[in-house]
């Protein structure tokens, strides 16, 4: 029976032929058995046949013309798509959730505060920045959901104020009393003692006062350049004898501490800027100080870098970041006591429109908070951990090999659960210090300067091996950083390469070829987070380590377009964009489409940082349309519209939020779930960088892997099942919003969960 045949005589045996709309009529949702379970047919009675698996190039996903005509065909409505923007602010509205949550720790909350405003600071810099220069520019393209530019912003601004506000409620209302009922104030002046005062005002005059330059503005000294970011003070100055006023600008310094210790061995701590306020009679002798009020202006930074084939690039980023600097005014905050006279003055030297400028209740920039966070009050924080050493890399009586061990099989890692120090660090470090080991090719997309990793490639590069780092310098607003140890790559003899131009190389990958006897074997590592040591404590990701040839054959075909002229774009076991996910996705969805109108029940589990792409995204709701069950987990932007009746209705859109960045991307297609001959199973499990955006699957180069272990696909099945189980706590998409799990209800954290098991098992 061909596919056609299947559909059709599906659709006969349901009586659910198409309606007069031509649309295929809505299956009721079915689930199929979850997949951690599939270790035999289905309990579908279409199902008990053995399926072929699915050979072939991954790209080359086999679906029947007629059913992708059919799906094709079945118009979706116009408003099927949510505004990316203000999706990326409910997801930023979900982490100030989590510092107004009284069940958090208390410094946690105030960590969460931080990441609230350092993300809004980004979004101003880049999105809000982007469409505003759209808007002044006149370019009429509208958003997905149709909403021009100056439309999107009007309704940012309305959102961002209600969240800021929010944002300032609980850290004046709450954090700031609790933290102060722990032991930590903040203070003002006015509250600390004379003695302390003394010695506060030597150490102004000491430290900050020679740092510092008052700024006048009038018609002969124009307003000064004020840096995106930095916090300043607004002055007004008058002259007691003529009465005159003035107005001065003060930058308060940044590599000084936001918050003085006002005495050693007590918790109380003032605020620079109002260190620097109560001192600026030694800023302006002779005047009189009537007014001060801090401010921000954030600019914008995205960068724009003209590749060209025959310019330098490092170069070019440079330059350009050299120009980032004086991008211009995106949004300009202020507390709000800030005086008419001072708002108005600031609005216009800094060209900002008065619907960008936003009023703080209590502190500007409270990513500052993180120097609070540092205090060491072990009470107040979530309980440390250490993360657990991966079963197959513990040490036993004669430790192993990295090598030995992948040899025996593929190795799946999740981290911060497991330590990535004693498996991807030890497998690099191995690799440079194995005199059997001939080359080491890796991307780097973020990692530090003082990272183990780029340690052990310069010691592989100083020992003679053939050392290739992919270095992205444009990773955004790490490109400083990036320069500077790409250099230092380059004086120790590694090979360094900045990729394809006009695309960016998020991909996490690594090579290591191994001279074995008369062979070359081949080892990689391919992973949904960075070679960053540092974040991998903190973002959860996946990681597959493996000795399979053919994903070697395809690192070492994707290394040489990354650093050569090939322009292969078939890979055995990778999709590959700019060229291969998007499709690889969509027909994977397209097929489920067919096995769940042939009875084989059509299961697509996706999880992922943001789902914006249009084409995916249809592909979903066509799937929905036609009753394969589709969950979605998303930490960020999704502008999926889910529980949508006639259109998502078979669609779950969740979120989960918390201690640890959800970062990892997992794809999994049921594939009729059948068992194949020589063990495993049809279903489909992927894991790679891309996240389902425009700037993901055509921007940039990312690789998704198939994982075929048996062992790790079960473990990936098993944390499906947690995503997606009802008693997990997350927050919920429907028609009208984001919902989270009731706050009193009993529910199961699963990011607990998976510390629990993770340590457990490395004890
Ligand atoms: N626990 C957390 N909850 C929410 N946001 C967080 C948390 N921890 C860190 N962040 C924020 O997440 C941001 C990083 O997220 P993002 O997805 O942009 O990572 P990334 O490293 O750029 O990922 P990739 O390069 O793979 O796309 C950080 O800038 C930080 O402010």
């Amino acid at each position: 029976m061909t596919a056609s045949e299947t559909t059709k005589s599906t659709t006969e045996t349901n009586g659910t032929a198409s309606g007069a709309t031509g649309r295929p009529a809505r299956r009721p949702r079915t689930r199929p058995a979850t997949p951690a379970t599939t270790s035999g047919p289905m309990g579908d009675p279409m199902a008990d046949a053995m399926v072929e698996p699915f050979h072939g190039g991954p790209s080359e996903v086999a679906v029947d013309s007629a059913v992708v005509a059919e799906i094709e065909d079945d118009a979706l409505p116009d408003d099927r798509f949510s505004n990316r923007e203000l999706s990326w602010l409910d997801f930023n509205a979900r982490v100030l959730a989590l510092a107004e949550d009284p069940r958090q720790k208390l410094l946690e909350r105030a960590k969460f505060l931080a990441i609230f405003a350092s993300n809004l600071d980004e979004f101003y810099m880049v999105r809000v920045a982007g469409l505003k220069r759209r808007r002044d520019m006149g370019l009429s393209v509208t958003s997905a959901d149709g909403l021009t530019a100056s439309e999107q912003l009007a309704l940012i601004s309305a959102r961002t104020r209600e969240l800021v506000e929010r944002q300032g409620r609980c850290f004046v209302d709450e954090v700031l009393p609790a933290l102060a009922d722990a032991g930590i104030r903040i203070v003002h002046w006015s509250e600390v003692n004379e003695a302390d005062r003394a010695r506060l005002g030597e150490y102004f005059t000491a430290r900050i006062f020679p740092v510092l330059t008052p700024l006048a503005v009038d018609p002969a000294h124009p307003f000064p350049y004020i840096s995106g970011l930095s916090l300043s003070l607004a002055i007004i100055v008058r002259n007691p004898e003529t009465g005159t006023e003035r107005f001065a600008r003060v930058k308060v310094p940044p590599n000084v501490d936001r918050f003085i210790q006002v005495r050693r061995g007590v918790y109380d701590f003032l605020p620079l800027e109002e260190l620097i306020a109560t001192h600026l009679g030694q800023l302006f002798p002779g005047m009189d100080v009537t007014e001060h009020q801090a401010f921000r202006v954030t600019r914008n930074a995205d960068l724009e870098v003209e590749e060209d084939r025959d310019e330098d690039l490092l170069q070019a980023l440079e330059r350009e970041l050299a120009r980032r600097r004086f991008g211009p005014p995106v949004r300009l905050e202020v507390t709000n006591t800030t005086s008419e006279r001072v708002l108005a003055w600031l609005l216009a030297e800094l060209d900002v429109d008065p619907a960008d400028a936003v009023e703080v209740p209590g502190l500007l920039d409270l990513s500052s908070l993180w120097q609070l966070y540092g205090i060491d009050k072990p009470g107040l924080k979530d309980a440390p951990f250490v993360p657990a050493t991966n079963p197959a890399f513990a040490e036993g009586e004669t430790p192993k090999s990295v090598f030995s061990t992948l040899r025996d099989g593929d190795v799946l890692l999740h981290h911060p659960y497991e330590s990535f120090a004693t498996t991807v660090q030890r497998f690099i470090e191995q690799a440079a210090a194995d005199p059997r080991v001939l080359a080491i090719k890796q991307t780097l997309y973020r990692t530090s300067g003082d990272s183990p990793i780029v340690d052990a490639l310069i010691s592989a590069a100083e020992a003679g091996k053939e050392v290739v780092a992919l270095v992205e310098l444009k990773a955004r607003f790490d490109e400083q950083a990036n320069i500077s140890w790409a250099k230092a790559l380059e004086r120790a003899g590694v090979h360094v390469v900045y990729g394809l131009v006009g695309l960016k190389t998020h991909c996490k990958t690594a090579l290591v070829i191994r001279q074995e006897g008369k062979t070359l074997q081949r080892y990689c590592h391919l992973a949904t987070g960075n070679y960053n040591p540092k974040t991998a404590r903190i973002y959860e990701d996946l990681g597959l380590l493996t000795a399979d040839p053919d994903i070697g054959a395809d690192l070492t075909d994707l290394f040489n377009v990354l650093t050569g002229y090939s322009r292969q774009t078939e890979y055995r076991n990778l999709l590959v964009a700019p060229q291969s996910i998007r499709s690889g996705i969509v027909t994977r969805i397209e097929r489920e489409i067919e096995h769940q109108r042939a009875g084989r029940g059509g299961l697509v589990r996706l999880k992922m940082n943001s789902i914006v792409d249009e084409r995916v995204i249809d592909a979903l709701y066509r799937a929905s349309r036609a009753g394969v069950a589709v969950d979605v987990t998303v930490r960020g932007i999704c502008a999926l519209r889910a529980g949508v009746p006639g259109l998502s209705e078979n669609i779950t859109v969740r979120s989960i939020v918390g201690r640890f960045l959800e970062h990892s991307r997992i794809f999994y297609f049921r594939n009729g779930g059948q068992p194949v001959e020589g063990g495993g199973s049809t279903e489909e499990y992927w894991i790679g960088s891309a996240d389902m955006m425009h700037r993901n699957l055509d921007r940039r180069v990312e690789v998704l892997v198939q994982v075929k272990d048996k062992g790790a696909t079960d473990r990936m099945a098993r944390l499906f099942e947690l995503l997606t189980a009802p008693d997990t706590r997350c927050w919920t998409l429907g028609p009208d919003g984001w919902t989270p799990s009731p706050v009193d209800g009993p529910g199961v954290d699963i990011q607990e969960e998976l510390l629990r098991g993770r340590v457990a098992r490395g004890e």
